[in-house]
């Protein structure tokens, strides 16, 4: 859940996201979100050149019996705690700034272990700044970064997985300090 002011994705007076089914009680909506999503993580995640495109068909993938606008960039700013994300109006030209990189640096293929981690944890840290959607995110960049792994043939161990650590780690990279995460990643390959 984020902090949001008069945010047009809530039921009004709410911090209850609309959603597809109408829900309208935060308990049962997250129940609901949870297992719908958990059920499209278990199905083949869309192709895709892996790029901006891409990485918003795994969103809607994901999210699509959620909500309407499953796949698409947010409108509204959003912050966890004091931490503010990519302001809307840059969410495109950042999304696209990454990715490029990302092409540029073949998709981080060939590399060795610890450049995969080194690298592939400054990606992740980045996408986590911008935070292109309303809600789903941390789902959304786990997924593709596993995929991205995969396809870097560097299959990350996801049951290996520490949830505590790794959101430290996200958190301590978004305020510059993405030692924690390089050192994640690391310990999944
Ligand atoms: N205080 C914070 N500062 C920066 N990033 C944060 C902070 N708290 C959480 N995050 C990042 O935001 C992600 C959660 O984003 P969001 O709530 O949009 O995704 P979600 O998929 O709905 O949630 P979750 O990742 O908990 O399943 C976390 O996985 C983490 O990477």
């Amino acid at each position: 859940m984020y902090d949001a002011v008069a945010d047009p994705y809530c039921y009004p007076g709410t911090a209850v996201l609309k959603n597809l089914l109408d829900i309208r009680d935060q308990a049962t909506l997250d129940q609901y979100e949870a297992e719908v999503t958990a059920a499209r993580a278990e199905q083949p995640f869309p192709s895709g050149k892996l790029d901006t495109v891409h990485y918003c068909r795994f969103h809607h993938h994901l999210f699509q019996d959620v909500f309407e606008w499953a796949g698409r960039y947010r409108t509204v700013r959003i912050a966890k705690g004091e931490n503010y994300f990519c302001y809307p109006e840059y969410i495109a030209v950042q999304m696209n700034r990454l990715f490029s990189d990302l092409r540029r640096s073949n998709f981080f293929q060939g590399q060795s272990a610890t450049k995969f981690a080194d690298t592939g944890g400054h990606f992740l840290a980045e996408l986590n700044s911008i935070h292109p959607f309303r809600e789903g995110n941390g789902r959304a960049q786990l997924a593709f970064f596993a995929h991205l792994a995969d396809h870097a043939g560097r299959p990350l161990q996801l049951k290996r997985l520490d949830p505590d650590v790794f959101m430290t780690a996200m958190i301590a990279s978004f305020l510059g300090d993405e030692a924690p995460l390089t050192e994640v990643i690391a310990d999944l390959l």
